[in-house]
C-alpha cells in the first residue's frame, strides 16, 4: 500500500514543473519531500492524487494507477493540500460531516482514528474554520483528511505558517497515524522537519537531487564546514565570497558557513585574509553538516 512514481514529467506551458522524476514510498513509510517554494511539490501531489494528469510517465498509489483507477484511488487517499482546504464559513464541526458524508461515511464511524486530533480542537467545534488559529486550521484540515480512513495520505506543507509548538505536535500526530499504518508522504520547506522522516527526496526545480535517509544524506556530504562569524555579517558573507579558496558560502543563522576548495585548508590562513578586509572578532569553528548544507551542495 505504497507509492511508485515512474519517470513522471508534467509542464506548464513552457515550464517544465516535474522533469523525469521516479521514487518509491514504501508501505507504512513517512517520506518527505524536501525542497523550496515553486519546486513542483504541490504539482507531484496533484498527480498523485488524481486531480492532475501529467505529460509522461506513470504513477501507482495502493497499487492503484493514476489514470486507470482514478475514481478507486480516491477513496484510499487523504489529501491534506497547502492552502484552501477547508470552508472558511462553515465550522469546525459542519467541515468534518461534509467531508465525511462525501465520502459515505460519518463523524461517529471513523472517530477512533481522528480522536487524538479531534479532541484538540472540539471544543471549538461551533466556530467558524476562518476564526481558528492557523494550528487549530492544520488539526481540522488533517481530521477532514482522514475522516474516510484513507491507507495512504498525502499532506502539503501541512506547518507552513503555524507556530513552533504546534509544528512539533503534529509531527508527533503524524508518527502516531504511521504507527495506526498509514503510509505517509508530507512535503515541508523547513529542512529541520526533514530529520523527522524515514526517508526523504530532496527536490528544485522539479528535480529530484538525492533520495536516501535523513541521516545518510548527511553522512554523504563531501566537505568540511565551518561557522564562521565576524563583527559585520554582510561585509563577512562578501569578502568570504571574493576569497580565492571558496568553495561555498551562505549564512546559516548566527553564522556564515564556509567551505573550502582544498583538503590541506587551515583556517588560520582565512583568519588573517579577512583581517585584512577589516574585519574583527572573527570565528571559524569546525560544524556539522545538516539537511541544509546537503541541500545547498547539491543544488549548486
Ligand atoms: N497552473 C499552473 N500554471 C502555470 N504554472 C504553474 C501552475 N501551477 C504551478 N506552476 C508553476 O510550476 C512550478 C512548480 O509549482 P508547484 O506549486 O508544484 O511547486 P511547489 O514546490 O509546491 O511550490 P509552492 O510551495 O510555491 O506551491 C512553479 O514554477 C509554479 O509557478
Amino acid at each position: 500500500m505504497g507509492i511508485s512514481v515512474s519517470n513522471i514529467s508534467k509542464s506548464y506551458k513552457d515550464l517544465k514543473a516535474l522533469q523525469n522524476i521516479s521514487f518509491e514510498v514504501k508501505p507504512n513509510e513517512l517520506f518527505g519531500l524536501i525542497g523550496p517554494d515553486g519546486a513542483g511539490k504541490t504539482t507531484l501531489f496533484r498527480i498523485l492524487t488524481t486531480l492532475l494528469i501529467a505529460n509522461e510517465g506513470e504513477a501507482t498509489v495502493a497499487g492503484l494507477d493514476v489514470l486507470k483507477d482514478f475514481k478507486e484511488i480516491r477513496k484510499y487517499v487523504g489529501y491534506m493540500p497547502g492552502r484552501f482546504s477547508l470552508y472558511q464559513d462553515l465550522t469546525v464541526e459542519e467541515n468534518l460531516n461534509f467531508f465525511a458524508t462525501i465520502f459515505g461515511t460519518s463523524i461517529e464511524e471513523n472517530y477512533e482514528l481522528i480522536k487524538d486530533i479531534y479532541v484538540q480542537i472540539e471544543p471549538f467545534k461551533d466556530r467558524r474554520a476562518g476564526k481558528l488559529s492557523g494550528g487549530m486550521k492544520q488539526k481540522l484540515a488533517l481530521s477532514c483528511a482522514l475522516i474516510h480512513k484513507p491507507k495512504v495520505l498525502f499532506l502539503d506543507e501541512p506547518t507552513t505558517g503555524v507556530d513552533p509548538v504546534s509544528r512539533k505536535e503534529f509531527w508527533e500526530m503524524l508518527k502516531r497515524l504511521q504507527q495506526k499504518g498509514i503510509t505517509i508522504l508530507v512535503s515541508t520547506p523547513y529542512m529541520d522537519e526533514a530529520a523527522l522522516c524515514d526517508r526523504i527526496a530532496l527536490i528544485q526545480d522539479g528535480e529530484i537531487l538525492q533520495i536516501d535517509t535523513p541521516e545518510n544524506i548527511v553522512k554523504q556530504y563531501p566537505k568540511t564546514i565551518y561557522d564562521v562569524s565576524a563583527n559585520n555579517m554582510y561585509q563577512l558573507i562578501n569578502s568570504l565570497k571574493a576569497y580565492q579558496h571558496k568553495h561555498s558560502v551562505y549564512p546559516f543563522g548566527e553564522f556564515v558557513h564556509y567551505t573550502d576548495t582544498r583538503s590541506d585548508f587551515n583556517p588560520k590562513e582565512l583568519k588573517t585574509y579577512l583581517e585584512a578586509q577589516n574585519l574583527s572578532n572573527i570565528s571559524i569553528e569546525r560544524t556539522q553538516a545538516t539537511i541544509e548544507d546537503s541541500f545547498m551542495e547539491l543544488a549548486k
